[in-house]
């Protein structure tokens, strides 16, 4: 038996009070029998597989694909895992022959809607009123938006669990609510980078502009006159640029301010000193960028942190003739304090390719302030970027479907493919240990603390668990419930149920090779329907392990056994006495049951064992009371794996 011998101990969720009381009828035993994995909306949930190749309309991938894990089926992991299946639409978790529909609520890239249309059947709506896409959306599988359409809580409401990505084909995901996609388990993906240059030359383009006076310089020639004194510019070599936000559009807009010869400094929380530093770029703080700045460009994300901070007391900070370029967000500028600051001459010109709402209003004193040049949020929109976005999130979208995770999850961990194909063994046996935990709960009281513990010969450090809890979770709650989990909503659907789960990792003196030696499921304060389950500190308490790439239940309570877990179960506790493995397996065999596997443990001899039965099909009521009659056996239970 192999020694523990460190032991970590983390706890995931917090405990919340809402109660989770599983049923204990039998009717709920036979809902077990429904494939876990299943939505309850409907059957066809994105299973997980490696990633490989898929018809790109002759077009180089433009990055490689990271598979990760919007997870349903343990079992489609495994197989998944162990066979890349080729790229037939639907092939994954959709039910064969299934073509997913995916819905583009906005103007895509014709190259990304090619790709699309290979996969499944690709329905484009454009201008649909909010009440007009909750009407679509439980139609379809997948959404893809632009910044638009708002992907509200109503909308995965109105989904009722079919919807499985939502797709933002650009960076910005202000439009997506992504709190409400998680809970659902939707999964949100975007398309980070194909239009980041795009964006930077339209901020150097309107800086340029705006300097220039070249929009109303423009206008004024139209109109018949010529203002040669009326539109003198000023020039940008020598000046400072301060770019708000040094991420990727922001650090290419600084990259080409240098070359027009202007001082760049940046404010960016998260940014590295040393990669701004490397472009020669100083970080500064807010406070100091905006005091310090001539231009400043801003490039931050829209977050409840980032609303209106450029206000009334931060334009009061700036220095007088300040000018401003925003190609981010209209939302981080409180756009009436930037109307006043225009009045009063503290901000001299603004150029905006962003409003808070989009279209502004057409009486927008904004938009109409002379001193403000305007574009219908352009920043993205070169023929380039659009190409490269669509194909971008097309790759992503299709992938996500098929139970891959393209690099670009914004609401889901990502599990790197080696990870994942060495863990998929082990996550159909976390799914497998947790949906039979649960059944060896008598009801009465709910369940609100498991414990899990990981053995493993590997540094404790060195396993990523959120596969592995997810699908513990998953095991534990899906059968019990109406919830659809996988790993986007699986921490959050615990939180919820108040199932507060605990991990520990234990190092034990096994192979290496192998990332887990065996997982504990352990539930806490319960009461069993198989007393035998339960151990000396009162927990209901099972180990498995994976043998051959074959979950296998190696513990009940403090008995050992051994038997793969594959079909159903039959847990017996007897006295240990000869001919009891030959008196049920005649029962079963009368009732035409077939026996996979039988083991039985005991602690002592001729005292008590537990006989582990492994069976095809599910026994009939008087099958299991006729195993119930036999004298020796003192308590069984049947549980659906
Ligand atoms: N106008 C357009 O068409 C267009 C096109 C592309 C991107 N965008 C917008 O531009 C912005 C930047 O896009 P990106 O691709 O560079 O994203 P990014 O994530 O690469 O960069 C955003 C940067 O902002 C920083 N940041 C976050 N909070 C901040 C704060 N409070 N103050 C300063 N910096 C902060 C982040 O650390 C990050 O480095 C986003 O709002 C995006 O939606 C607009
Ligand atoms: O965040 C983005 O990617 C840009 O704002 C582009 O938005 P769009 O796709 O609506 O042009």
């Amino acid at each position: 038996m192999a020694a523990a011998s460190t032991s970590t101990k983390f706890i995931f969720p917090p405990s919340i009070s809402s109660p989770y009381s599983p049923s204990s009828s039998s009717s709920h035993q036979s809902k077990l029998k429904l494939l876990a994995f299943l939505s309850p909306a409907a059957a066809s949930p994105i299973s997980l597989k490696l990633s490989r190749s898929r018809p790109r309309c002759g077009r180089a991938p433009r990055r490689p694909p990271i598979v990760a894990n919007a997870l349903q089926s343990a079992e489609s992991i495994e197989k998944s895992a162990s066979k890349a299946r080729s790229a037939e639409p639907g092939g994954a978790g959709l039910g064969s022959g299934d073509r997913p529909t995916i819905l583009v609520s906005e103007k895509l890239g014709e190259a990304g809607l090619e790709v699309l249309r290979g996969y499944g059947r690709v329905e484009c709506l454009y201008d649909l009123s909010p009440e007009e896409l909750c009407a679509k959306i439980s139609a379809v599988d997948a959404l893809i938006v632009r910044s638009g359409t708002k992907v509200t809580r109503q909308v995965f409401e109105a989904a009722k669990g079919r919807l499985k990505v939502v797709g933002r084909a650009g960076v910005g995901i202000d439009n997506v609510d992504l709190q409400a996609a998680t809970e659902h388990g939707c999964l949100v993906v975007n398309a980070p980078t194909a239009n980041t240059v795009a964006a930077a030359e339209h901020g150097i383009a309107l800086l340029a502009a705006m300097a220039r006076n070249v929009a109303q310089a423009d206008a004024s020639i139209k109109a018949g006159k010529w203002e040669r004194s009326k539109y003198v510019g000023v020039s940008l070599v020598g000046k400072t640029l301060a770019v708000m936000g040094f991420g990727k559009v922001g650090s290419e807009v600084a990259r080409r301010a240098k070359g027009l010869g202007m001082t760049v400094i940046a404010h960016d929380p998260y940014a590295p000193a040393d990669r701004a530093r490397a472009m020669g770029v100083e970080l500064v703080s807010f406070d100091q960028a905006i005091a310090t700045a001539d231009f400043i460009s801003l490039h931050m994300p829209l977050t409840p942190t980032t609303t209106k901070v450029f206000n009334d007391n931060t334009f009061s900070k700036m220095k007088k003739g300040v000018r401003i370029v925003n190609v981010a967000r209209g939302g981080v500028i409180d756009e009436d304090a930037l109307v006043r600051a225009l009045d009063s001459g503290i901000v001299t010109q603004a150029a905006l390719d962003v409003f808070t709402k989009e279209p502004p209003p057409t009486d927008s004193k904004l938009v109409q302030h002379p001193n403000v040049t305007v574009t219908p949020h352009l920043g993205a929109s070169t023929k380039e970027a659009q190409e490269g976005v669509a194909i971008e999130i097309a790759e992503a979208v299709v992938g996500a479907l098929n139970g891959e995770l393209a690099a670009t999850a914004v609401n889901a961990p990502m599990v790197p493919p080696d990870v994942l194909s060495e863990l998929a063994p082990y996550v159909v046996l976390a799914e497998k240990l947790g949906r039979l935990a649960v059944q060896l709960v008598a009801g009465g009281k709910g369940i609100q603390s498991v414990r899990v513990i990981y053995k493993s010969a590997r540094d404790t450090d060195d396993l990523d668990t959120r596969l592995l809890r997810a699908m513990i979770t998953k095991g534990i709650i899906e059968p019990i419930s109406a919830s659809y989990i996988n790993l986007v909503n699986a921490d959050y659907t615990a939180k919820q149920k108040g199932l507060r789960i605990v991990e520990e990792r234990v190092s034990v003196d096994s192979s290496p090779e192998s990332p887990v030696d065996s997982i504990q499921v352990k539930i806490c304060n319960v009461e069993s329907k198989f007393a035998s389950s339960v151990t000396d500190n009162g927990e209901i308490s099972i180990e498995g392990k994976v043998k051959d790439g074959i979950p296998w239940l190696t513990c009940v309570g403090s008995f050992a056994v051994d038997v793969s877990l594959e079909g159903n179960l039959i847990l017996c506790r007897q006295v240990d006495q000869p001919g009891m493995i030959g008196r049920v397996g005649n029962i079963l065999g009368e009732c035409n049951v077939n026996v996979s596997f039988m083991s039985v443990g005991r602690t002592v001899r001729r005292k008590k064992a537990i006989m582990a039965i492994g069976v095809d099909e599910e026994p009939n009521k008087e099958t299991l009371q006729k195993i119930g009659e036999v004298p020796a056996i003192e308590e069984f239970v049947f549980l659906n794996l």
